[in-house]
């Protein structure tokens, strides 16, 4: 059996996070663990997020990116905002600098604890995010979803984050759509050859917006990070909005919202918001086994 390794089981705004600490090892979490761990009722989650040791200059550590069915993702804006907490509970420190698949990032824990990530630029090239077709313009393709002449979806905004998003824009709650319905035909739908997470959203006001997202490789999500900041990215970029938008995460339990500012200086995205832990554990980086620490240990972290 290989050595049991400490996870923490958080959130990001309802998003279900597993961090597990794999620094000090050369191996990784395997996709057969991540299915294992997901299909348990006490650890299911959307994401893990697994903290390596850095491979790079400047940075803290490399973070992997795996999603619940074992595929990998580029880019985790909630589950971000929770290694950020776990390790600023671990050493006292509020900065950190994480190397992804993506890039880099730098993300900081502020006095009354919420977090913000720079999760960089975001990407509108077709070939780059990427679509199947060209298009000149993806701030609106050629899209559409339900009957020919009365789509119930059409025209989505396409954006990456490091991974690939597409918005598209309603005119009624996000929660009244049946996007568990819709969501599995749009992540799979030809025009991404990378699947794409599917995003609706709600314009409220000149600077807000609410969403939901189904998300590539984990389906309805109760909150995503990235998609948050591709929907407000998208919303200014096609001027429904101005740069810096609260958004209010429908589907979320947590009624804090998402701040994403696209900074006009640099063009990156920082996303700004809350991270919870909810208990401590360990588990096999190999098979998904897990055991879950007694309640003391649990509160000391
Ligand atoms: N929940 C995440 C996004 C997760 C990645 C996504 N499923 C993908 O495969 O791209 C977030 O908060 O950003």
């Amino acid at each position: 059996m290989t050595e049991m390794v400490e996870f923490a089981k958080m959130n990001g705004l309802g998003n279900k996070i597993l961090v597990v600490d794999m620094r000090g090892r050369d191996d990784r979490v395997t996709p057969e663990a991540a299915v294992a761990l997901a299909a348990e009722a006490e650890t299911g989650f959307d994401q893990i997020m697994a903290i390596h040791d850095p491979k790079i200059d400047g940075t803290d550590a490399y973070i992997d990116i795996i999603n619940c069915d074992g595929s990998k993702a580029q880019a985790c804006g909630n589950g971000t905002r929770c290694v950020v907490q776990a390790l600023s509970a671990e050493t006292g420190r509020k900065a950190f600098t994480f190397q992804t698949v993506a890039g880099v990032l730098n993300a900081v824990e502020h006095e009354d604890g919420m977090i913000s990530v720079d999760m960089g630029k975001p990407v509108f090239e077709w070939n780059r995010i990427p679509l199947a077709e060209e298009f000149h313009d993806t701030s609106r393709i050629e899209l559409q979803i339900g009957p020919i002449d009365d789509p119930v979806l059409h025209s989505p905004s396409v954006a990456s984050m490091g991974n690939p998003h597409a918005i598209f824009w309603v005119d009624r709650d996000p929660m009244s759509f049946d996007l568990g319905r819709f969501g599995p035909l749009l992540e799979n739908h030809p025009m991404f050859p990378e699947k794409a997470n599917i995003t609706l959203a709600q314009v409220t006001g000149k600077d807000c917006l609410r969403t939901r997202t189904w998300e590539r490789g984990a389906g309805l999500t109760l909150a995503c990070g990235s998609a948050a900041c591709a929907a407000g990215v998208s919303a200014a970029r096609t001027g429904r909005t101005v740069r810096k938008v609260t958004i209010d995460v429908a589907s979320s339990p947590s009624r804090q919202p998402l701040v994403i500012e696209w900074r006009e200086r640099d063009d990156h995205v920082v996303m700004t918001g809350p991270a919870e832990w909810e208990w401590s554990g360990h588990l096999d980086p190999v098979t998904g086994a897990f055991e879950r620490d007694a309640e003391a240990g649990a509160s000391a972290k």
